[in-house]
């Protein structure tokens, strides 16, 4: 069965379906036994009308031909002309029922040549009968007349017999349609649940399958992993629901990354934090010592920053603040890490940099900052300097402490020899 087909149907339709399918059995079981009870009951009918006819005709003819044959022999013993004429009105009668037997046409061939042979006798019978009412009957005569109606009698007889066999042999035939309508039966509910399990199957497949899968994503959410993402083509309701999910994490995967970057940035300046700066630091002098490559530290002060804020005001001051910390930016390298130590002190790792690259750095920075200036929104331009304190690994320290430590010296030596200079540790 094609997946995407299915998975395609709404879930709704998708009930509706298999329980129409569920359904179908029912139907097919339904439809099977009123084809095989009509069936059933016009073999019945059959059955039971025809036989019941045959018995009821086949009697009535014995009894008319043993009333007729008894008006002879009482008119053979008392003469009466009263006795004839009902003997002819019973003969008519018993020749009404022979025809009336001949034409129906469910008399099978041996019941017919029976009856004819019973109708031959029968006539031979009223030949005799008729000998006795013309008065010259002897004894012999009644005699071969009492021979034939029981020859009648006994022909009758044989037909009660084919009755038997024949009803017999209807219920061998009913036995055998019971035996197919259980086979059909069992082939239509077996078939039928066959279909009912795989519309059932089909159905949970369909759900199950798209659940399990959501089942996993959950999971990594739990072990908060959000790039998982979901894997479903269907169109339906739960592909939606597929769809909403991997938007979510996507979403949350954002804030994340939204969250970890201003958890390591300074709000004022953007640049990164003391805590970044430290782990940073750290970083950087495994890898120098590892690999014995040079790495120096620059710490940064914005001279007599308390008179830019106590003349312009302290959002001038961070107007300033932040221009400085652009300007460095601008003269480091992408891979150089410039954070904000602290206040209007910041600081610069500078990996791959020994004592002299550092140096040409920091003046370049100091330098920059020197010719540049600050226009605040109100229109006041605001200029500043920086000193710059330089330490290097491993000369002035070995760990991210003594090193910030020496840098920050470095900038204390800056600041007593006059401000607006650069020094190393
Ligand atoms: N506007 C602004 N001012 C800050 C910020 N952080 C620290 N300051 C100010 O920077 C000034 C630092 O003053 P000091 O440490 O005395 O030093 P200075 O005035 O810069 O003088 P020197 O460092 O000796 O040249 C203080 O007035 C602080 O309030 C900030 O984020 N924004």
């Amino acid at each position: 069965m094609n997946r995407f087909a299915f998975t395609n149907l709404p879930l709704r339709t998708r009930f509706l379906v298999a329980m129409g399918i569920v359904f179908i059995p029912l139907l097919a079981v339904a439809i099977g036994s009123s084809i095989f009870l009509g069936h059933a009951a016009n073999t019945l009918n059959q059955v039971v009308e025809q036989p019941v006819y045959k018995l009821q005709t086949t009697t009535r003819l014995q009894n008319q031909i043993r009333k007729a044959h008894a008006l002879v022999r009482d008119y053979a013993a008392t003469p009466r002309y009263t006795l004839k004429d009902q003997f002819e009105s019973e003969a008519r009668a018993a020749e009404a029922v022979f025809i009336e037997m001949l034409g129906k046409p469910f008399f099978g061939p041996r019941e017919q040549t029976l009856l004819a042979n019973a109708r031959r006798e029968w006539k031979d019978s009223m030949v005799l009968a008729n000998v006795v009412f013309s008065s010259d009957a002897s004894r012999a005569t009644l005699f071969q007349l009492d021979q034939r109606v029981n020859q009648i009698m006994f022909t009758l007889e044989q037909m009660y017999e084919t009755f038997y066999a024949e009803i017999s042999a209807q219920r061998t035939q009913i036995n055998e349609s019971e035996k197919g309508f259980l086979l059909i039966i069992s082939a239509t509910v077996g078939l039928g649940l066959l279909i009912a399990m795989a519309g059932a199957a089909w159905l949970a497949r369909s759900v199950l399958v798209p659940l399990r899968e959501f089942e996993k994503g959950v999971a990594h959410f739990s072990n908060e992993n959000l790039s998982y993402r979901l894997t479903l083509n269907n169109q339906d309701e739960i592909g939606r629901l597929a769809l909403e999910f991997n938007a979510m994490a996507e979403r949350l995967l954002a804030h994340r990354h939204k969250l970890e970057e201003l958890s390591v940035r300074d709000g004022l300046t953007g640049l990164y934090n003391r805590r970044e700066l430290e782990k940073r630091l750290q970083q950087e002098i495994q890898r120098a010592r590892r690999y014995r490559r040079p790495l120096s530290v620059l710490m940064l002060d914005i001279d007599h920053f308390k008179n830019v804020n106590d003349r312009y005001g302290h959002q001038a001051g961070d107007e300033a603040l932040i221009t400085v910390a652009d300007l460095i930016q601008l003269n480091v390298r992408p891979v150089d890490v410039v954070c904000r130590y602290g206040g209007e002190e910041l600081a610069v790792i500078l990996p791959e940099t020994d004592s002299e690259g550092a140096h040409t750095v920091a003046e370049r920075i100091r330098g920059t900052v020197e010719d540049s200036v600050t226009t605040t929104p109100q229109g006041d331009t605001i200029h500043v300097t920086v000193s710059i304190g330089l330490a290097v690994f491993p000369r002035d320290g070995d760990t991210a402490a003594s090193l910030i430590h020496a840098a920050d010296q470095a900038l204390y030596a800056a600041k007593q020899e006059g401000r607006n200079l650069v020094r190393s540790h």
